[in-house]
């Protein structure tokens, strides 16, 4: 049984359709217009599920490019040899890019679609499990530079959202536990019944538990498309899916993009910033502490790592892409299911919980 969600942005809406079974079962056809496809995909993953997205190309003019594989690729080089890929294949206006991976391949697809001839369309194939509830929905595409996380980039929504569930079967443990960890954001920012699921159900889900993970799956997919069609430029409220990520994405950094996964980051992040708020008085200890609990029960640091100095961290924040007028705005919590978009947040704050 397949499910099937919209995210509704007008002439800009697109289905996410997740199930299993999807690749190899000639689900592509519907959602690509042109005759031209270029699928993206890295050295790791090509030869898991290649063969089956080309298998669903027959009659298109069809061809490859394989990134290397991990954070430290995701760099404007790297953006390059896709770009080139398109020339080679002499891409016209109406060629498709289908992203076939975790959030890097679809990250720098969802780029190089944007910027292809000023804008191409791209189809969204996640592999893991943060790919698919979150980084394939929403349209932020975009690159590292060593100074800072996706500074550059575009928003481009993709055509089609094609989750195959049978493929979290290959996905490393360590790999599956970063995605949960942007999965369980949803229930901390916005869904205080939600991050009460995860509290009872995260064995059932860690087991890989085939209703678990579609209900992981679904309920993320639903929450961050509501937020997107609300606010798909991030004015307002879309921030709130920062959550955590202005203290991980200087962790990411900091870490050349090599020492802590994305998803781990972010899950220190939420526990940095939830223990922030509660020092200004914003948040229930308590709160701070059942978030805390369910990030160890993933298995990950909930303290700054030695050799991360909390200068250098705010160092690192200061080139955040919610900073305005030079000022620090975070994401910070009144306690479980409840964030706020938090402007001028004093940097000697950070400070004292970054050393604690
Ligand atoms: N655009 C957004 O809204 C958004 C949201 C969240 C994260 N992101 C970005 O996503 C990236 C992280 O994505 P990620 O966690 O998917 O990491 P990733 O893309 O690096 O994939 C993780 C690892 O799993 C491997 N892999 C992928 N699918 C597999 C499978 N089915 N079987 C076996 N191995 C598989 C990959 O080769 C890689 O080694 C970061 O760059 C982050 O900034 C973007
Ligand atoms: O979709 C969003 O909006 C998010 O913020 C989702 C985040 O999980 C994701 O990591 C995103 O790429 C971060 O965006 P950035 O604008 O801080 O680079
Ligand atoms: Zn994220």
């Amino acid at each position: 049984m397949n499910h099937r969600l919209a995210v509704d942005l007008g002439e800009r809406s697109y289905p996410i359709i997740i199930g299993s079974g999807l690749l190899g079962a000639d689900r592509l056809r519907p959602h690509l217009d042109g005759r031209q496809v270029l699928v993206v995909s890295n050295e790791t993953i090509a030869p898991l599920y290649l063969d089956k997205v080309l298998a669903d190309l027959h009659g298109y003019r069809v061809g490859q490019h394989i990134l290397r594989d991990g954070e430290p690729f995701k760099t404007w080089d790297e953006l390059g040899g896709i770009l080139a890929a398109l020339a080679g294949i002499r891409a016209s206006r109406d060629a498709v890019i289908i992203a076939l991976g975790g959030g890097v391949v679809g990250d720098m697809s969802g780029f190089a679609a944007s910027v292809w001839m000023r804008g191409i369309e791209f189809l969204q194939i996640p592999t893991t499990l943060l790919a698919m509830v979150d980084s394939s929905v929403g349209g932020k595409t975009g690159v590292n530079l060593p100074e800072g996380k996706n500074l550059v980039g575009a928003f481009h929504q993709p055509r089609a959202v094609i989750a195959d569930l049978d493929t979290l079967n290959t996905l490393p443990e360590r790999e599956f536990r970063a995605g949960l960890a942007e999965a369980i954001k949803y229930g901390a920012i916005v869904d205080a019944g939600l991050f009460e699921w995860y509290e009872r159900h995260l064995d059932a889900i860690l087991a890989r538990d085939p209703m678990a993970l579609l209900e992981v799956v679904k309920t993320s997919c639903t929450i961050k498309a509501d937020i997107v069609k609300r606010d798909e430029h991030e004015h307002g409220d879309r921030a709130l899916l920062n959550f955590g990520h202005t203290f991980g994405h200087a962790i990411e950094t900091l870490g050349g993009y090599s020492q802590h996964l994305h998803g781990e980051a972010v899950a220190l992040g939420m526990v940095l910033a939830a223990r922030l708020s509660t020092a200004l008085k914003r948040a229930p200890a308590a709160d701070s502490g059942r978030l805390t609990a369910l990030i160890e029960r993933l298995g990950m640091p909930t303290t700054l790592p030695p050799g991360f100095s909390p200068a250098a961290m705010v160092a690192a924040m200061r080139l955040d892409k919610k900073v305005l007028n030079d000022t620090l705005r975070l994401i910070l919590w009144r306690g479980i299911g409840q964030a706020d978009i938090v402007p001028g947040v004093p940097e000697a704050d950070i400070l004292a919980t970054l050393s604690a």
